[in-house]
């Protein structure tokens, strides 16, 4: 069982710090290897994915990732930018998965920005696509705008796609997934204006003929992102492209009292997977002792779950972090009046602590 912990920039190396601290409190014997990546890797050998990073995370059972990017390496030029690590990993892993539950545990019903009767029993799960879309689809650049009125000056392009078989696989995760939970998937797109979402929905439905048994919806992505603020627990398993799944896991979050509270799973095919909090490198708070270490925590149960069917050792995991929760231990993220403020250290001493 060999781990890639590859901890990255800003909060990165704390909440990872945390996270490893956890899976070594449990008594099994992971084996754990460090290396750089994002602007430390870039910092260290000129790369933000250096090679020796991309081999061990290639070798290993499972990546643990903890947060990539700082404002000093944003005027690099894109492919030396430390977010180019975390983009290659998923493409060079195939993975193309990304699990990201949003779960509001009751004791912080009152820290939601949204009132308690709208997120209380929160238990919703985005299947964002996570190798396709506009963020690796070719040709992209910046050229010479060729006509209109604009005509002569620059422009700037992405280029939006996905292949049937990309939709297809993301489908059927989807669906599978819905068939553990509450059987409903909504499938959000943008079919009535994108060519690449029509054909989404297409493929979404023609998947569908082979699970009958779950119920699906297709959904524009502007009202899903209105629906997730009113009536979030409407929805079960929500599957969405790569682009739109960001933006919608980010809403999602706070939905669960805070950004620092969301895990995530991306997987491959087999079940291979790198583990990371959906949040970034917080460059604001990093170094400060602050960051929120349960989505990193979080995310290493999802890998006990998933990449090593350890599910007694998840369910331990997460118990913990209930408990902590209930102990009314909380991060500053967290605005809640009459709880016990703690750090990054403290709050994953106290899941240790907890862990049965
Ligand atoms: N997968 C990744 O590595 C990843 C994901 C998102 C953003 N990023 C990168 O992170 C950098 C900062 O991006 P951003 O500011 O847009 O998003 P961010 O998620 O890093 O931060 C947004 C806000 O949430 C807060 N926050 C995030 N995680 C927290 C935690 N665990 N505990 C407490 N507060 C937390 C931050 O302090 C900030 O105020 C950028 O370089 C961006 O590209 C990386
Ligand atoms: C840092 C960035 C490349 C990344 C993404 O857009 O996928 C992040 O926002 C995320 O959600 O993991
Ligand atoms: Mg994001």
């Amino acid at each position: 069982m060999k781990i890639a912990v590859l901890p990255g920039d800003g909060i990165g190396p704390e909440i990872t710090h945390e996270a490893v601290k956890v899976l070594s409190a449990l008594g099994d014997s992971f084996e754990m290897e460090m290396a750089q990546v994002g602007g430390a890797g870039y910092a260290a050998h000129g790369h933000p994915l250096p090679e020796g990073t991309l081999k061990l995370a290639k070798e290993a059972d499972a990546v643990l990732f903890g947060a990539v990017g700082d404002y000093q390496y944003d005027t690099l030029e894109r492919a030396l930018r430390p977010e180019q690590a975390i983009l290659g990993l998923r493409k060079e892993l195939g993975l193309f998965a990304n699990l990201r539950p949003a779960i509001l545990y009751p004791e912080l019903a009152g820290a939601s920005t949204l009132k308690p009767e709208v997120v209380s029993g929160l238990d919703i799960l985005i299947i964002r696509e996570l190798t396709g879309d506009i963020y690796f689809g070719k040709p992209r650049g910046v050229r010479e705008c060729p006509d209109g009125p604009f005509a002569g000056q620059r422009e700037g392009f992405d280029t939006m796609r996905y292949a049937e078989g990309e939709i297809r696989r993301i489908a059927h995760v989807a669906f599978q997934a819905a068939r553990k939970r509450d059987r409903r998937v909504t499938s959000v797109d943008k079919a009535n204006v994108l060519e690449t979402f029509q054909f989404w929905r297409d493929v979404v439905t023609s998947v569908h003929k082979e699970y009958q048994d779950v119920e699906l919806e297709h959904m524009y992505v502007d009202n899903a992102a209105m629906q997730l603020v009113r009536a979030p627990k409407k929805f079960d398993v929500l599957v969405t492209g790569n682009m739109f799944g960001d933006i919608l896991s980010d809403a999602a979050a706070m939905l669960t009292g805070s950004i620092g509270m969301l895990p995530s799973a991306s997987l491959d095919a087999n079940n291979k997977g790198l583990y990371e909090p959906s949040h970034g490198s917080a460059p604001d708070i990093a170094g400060k002792g602050v960051a929120n270490p349960l989505a990193t925590i979080l995310s290493a149960a999802m890998m006990l779950r998933f990449t090593f069917g350890k599910t007694e050792q998840a369910d331990r995991i997460e118990t913990a972090v209930k408990r902590v929760l209930a102990q009314g231990l909380r991060t500053p993220d967290i605005h809640e009046p009459g709880s016990t403020k703690v750090g990054t250290k403290e709050m994953g001493d106290a899941v240790v602590a907890a862990l049965g």
